[in-house]
């Protein structure tokens, strides 16, 4: 069995520290370096110490050091960060699993830019139900496009910093997709004030932010006398950590090209 050599960056984030956990319990992976950003308390420290569980990995800053001998980087941590890390393993041949979330246009052209040199799998969720999900979104839009409102609520831990959530985005685009929409047109982020009716071609979004909550998203098709929900809540971040695992997998002699979950899971058609 050939064995995957995985870095983690961010490794002392609350999804590097399980990406750590996830790799050391894979019989077919190895922790090949642990980045963290330099200045960070975290650096030098073994990257298994906060799961109690020593990998002889080192927690650094140094990022060719980190890359060296690994096949593929998996990245949860902030755009600005991944940016970077994104041209580094573009031009040295590192494949890439990007879980990150809040890019601008911009970041996600480079990141594209980047799949013509290096295998990567982006995705703003990688469990497997969230990727499912996707699917029953996009065949439910079909049926309530006419005559239902289309409501995004999402809720996370008082730590997360973007709004609303990758993955509520990545909703809204699907169901905008499937029902000829052009989300950027039509999404409404919140209300407050007079705001006058509810325009029915909007597709409208909410967050809710407090306490510990791993990650919920409901989306609501509201019609005349029924209302329809389907909703995703993880209870365990290690659900993330398996996908990433299988992206990483996934991409094992894929020299360059940009994919999905929907790729790596088979959902795809
Ligand atoms: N795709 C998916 O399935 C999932 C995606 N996410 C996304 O992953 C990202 C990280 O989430 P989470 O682990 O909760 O966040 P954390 O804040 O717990 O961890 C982020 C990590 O990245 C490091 N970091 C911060 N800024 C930079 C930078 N500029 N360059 C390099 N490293 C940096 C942090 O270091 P320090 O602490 O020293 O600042 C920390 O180690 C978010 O965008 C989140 O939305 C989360 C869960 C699932
Ligand atoms: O920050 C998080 O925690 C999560 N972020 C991702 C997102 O923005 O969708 C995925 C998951 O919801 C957890």
């Amino acid at each position: 069995m050939s064995v995957l050599k995985i870095a983690v960056a961010g490794a002392s984030g609350r999804m590097g520290r399980m990406l750590v956990e996830a790799i050391a319990a894979a019989p077919d992976a190895e922790l090949a370096g642990a980045l963290d950003v330099a200045g960070s308390p975290h650096i030098g420290l073994d990257a298994g110490a906060f799961a109690g569980q020593l990998t002889g990995v080192i927690i650094a800053s140094d990022l060719a050091a980190a890359l060296a001998n690994a096949d593929v980087l998996i990245d949860f941590t902030r755009p600005e960060g991944t940016l970077q890390h994104v041209e580094y393993c573009a031009a040295n041949g590192v494949q890439l699993v990007i879980g990150t979330t809040g890019f601008d246009d911009a970041g996600k052209d480079a990141i594209r830019a980047a799949g013509e040199k290096t295998g990567i799998v982006f995705a703003p969720n990688m469990s497997v139900g969230v990727n499912v999900t996707l699917k029953l979104l996009e065949m439910a839009a079909k049926s309530f496009s006419e005559g239902y409102d289309i409501e995004i609520v999402e809720a996370h831990h008082r730590h997360k910093v973007d709004a609303p959530s990758g993955t509520a985005l990545k909703m809204g685009e699907v169901i905008a997709d499937a029902i000829g929409r052009d989300l950027k047109d039509c999404a409404v982020y919140g209300r407050e004030g007079v705001t006058g009716e509810r325009d029915p071609s909007t597709i409208g979004f909410a967050t809710v932010r407090g306490g510990d909550v791993v990650g919920d998203h409901t989306v609501m098709f509201l019609g005349t006398g029924e209302r329809i929900e389907i909703s995703h809540k993880s209870s365990s971040r290690v659900t993330y950590a398996h996908g990433a695992l299988r992206a990483a997998r996934f991409l094992a002699g894929k020299p360059h090209g940009l994919f999905g979950m929907d790729d790596v899971l088979g959902l795809k058609g």
